[in-house]
């Protein structure tokens, strides 16, 4: 049996068992079998579509956006119509064939926006560019994936599937399980709370089916089994991304209310150019990029000309950005702030003028 049907059988096994307390166990091998399939499935040695010319972007400006969804949803569209490059757009499918980048001017960032051909389902397993768009997919900082509003639902739950796949978590965050593989001294399980979802035996049967016989396991958090079995493998993603539903002339009001009010959505229309300004504010919280503008004493900050960095940046990373060499002299630094991520900011400095003994 081929990788192949093997992860169709269990996947089907695990839809017709019935979950409760007498098959959890059950479920939870099932579950790592697959995972680790799905592992075997991805290794690069193993596929043998080569990477694809046109595909290899390099990296540029503050942050990167990588568009993803159906074919002719509009990606295209939207990226000639956000940025100065244009990208051909058309009604027959697979229009675009390589990943195109653009840049996106908001707030003094360049944001580096990808178009990407459209992916179908199967597009993990290599059909169509599938592979190679993921593959992408997987160096952005958020993912737009871009629905066809009137067939957006359909849409979603199957590319939702596709990149569950291939480990990308969407607007999750990574599981807080301590978990470390050992040489000797068996398995050792701790939890600091309640865990409703799992328990020792099932950590340990889950364990075995990865060959793990020694190891330390520390559960930080109510956590699923799945999301042990994330901890286990190890390379996932945990991606933020905003599920756009474009082409809302198309549909009526009542509709584009109800998709307006879905978690992480915003509603667009490409076509006649609306909701646009709203979906680059969602996009810019999404990326939660800082700015920091620099002052000399008695002057007032430049704020057309920001440094752009991560959150969770620290004054180090400032230093850096500005020199390389100024950091080895950097003596304190005052921070002025008005929102909750500067505060962060702010704590930052603190750290930073501990470990200098300032
Ligand atoms: N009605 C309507 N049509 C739109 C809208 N946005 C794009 N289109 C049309 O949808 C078709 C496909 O647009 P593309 O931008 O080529 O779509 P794509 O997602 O890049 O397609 P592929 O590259 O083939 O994957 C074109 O005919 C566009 O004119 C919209 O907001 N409303
Ligand atoms: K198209
Ligand atoms: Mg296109």
């Amino acid at each position: 049996m081929g990788i192949l049907e093997k992860i169709s059988e269990i996947e089907k096994e695990i839809a017709r068992t019935q979950k409760n307390k007498a098959t959890e166990y059950h479920l939870g091998l099932l579950k790592a079998k697959l995972a680790k399939y799905r592992a075997q499935l991805l290794e690069p040695s193993k596929s043998s579509a080569a990477k694809g010319e046109g595909f290899d972007v390099m990296k540029s400006g503050d942050a990167r956006v990588a568009l993803i969804g159906f074919p002719s949803v509009g990606k295209s569209t939207f990226l000639s119509l956000m940025t100065s490059t244009a990208s051909e757009a058309a009604s027959y499918e697979f229009t675009t064939l390589t990943c195109i980048p653009g840049v996106i001017e908001y707030k003094g960032a360049n944001i580096q926006l990808l178009d990407l051909p459209g992916i179908i389902e199967g597009a993990a397993q290599g059909k169509g560019r599938g592979r190679q768009v993921i593959a992408v997919a997987r160096t952005a900082d958020v993912v737009i994936m871009m629905l066809d509003a009137t067939k957006g639902e359909v849409q979603r739950a199957l590319l939702e599937k596709e990149l569950e796949s291939v480990g990308i978590r969407l607007n999750k965050s990574k599981p807080n399980i301590y978990f470390k593989p050992k040489k000797g001294g068996g398995i050792s399980f701790n939890s600091t709370v309640t865990l409703t979802q799992c328990s020792e035996k099932l950590v340990q049967l889950i364990l075995h089916e990865y060959k793990i016989f020694n190891a330390e396991v520390l559960f930080r958090e109510d956590c699923s089994p799945d999301e042990f079995i994330d901890v286990i493998v190890g390379n996932r993603v945990y991606m933020p991304c905003l599920y756009v539903y474009n082409k809302i002339d198309q549909i009526s009001m009542e509709e584009v209310d109800r998709l307006a009010r879905r978690p992480h959505s915003v509603v667009i229309s490409c076509g006649m150019k609306l909701n646009l300004d709203y979906l680059l504010e969602k996009l810019w919280e999404y990326l939660a990029l800082t700015c920091i503008y620099t002052k000399k004493r008695g002057q007032r900050p430049d704020f057309t000309d920001a440094i752009i960095l991560r959150k969770g940046a620290s004054v180090e990373h400032v230093c850096h950005r500005i020199h390389r060499s100024l950091a080895s002299q950097f003596k304190y630094a005052l921070v002025w702030s008005d929102g909750c991520c500067c505060r962060r900011w702010s704590g930052a400095v603190d750290r930073e003028a501990t470990v200098r003994g300032l």
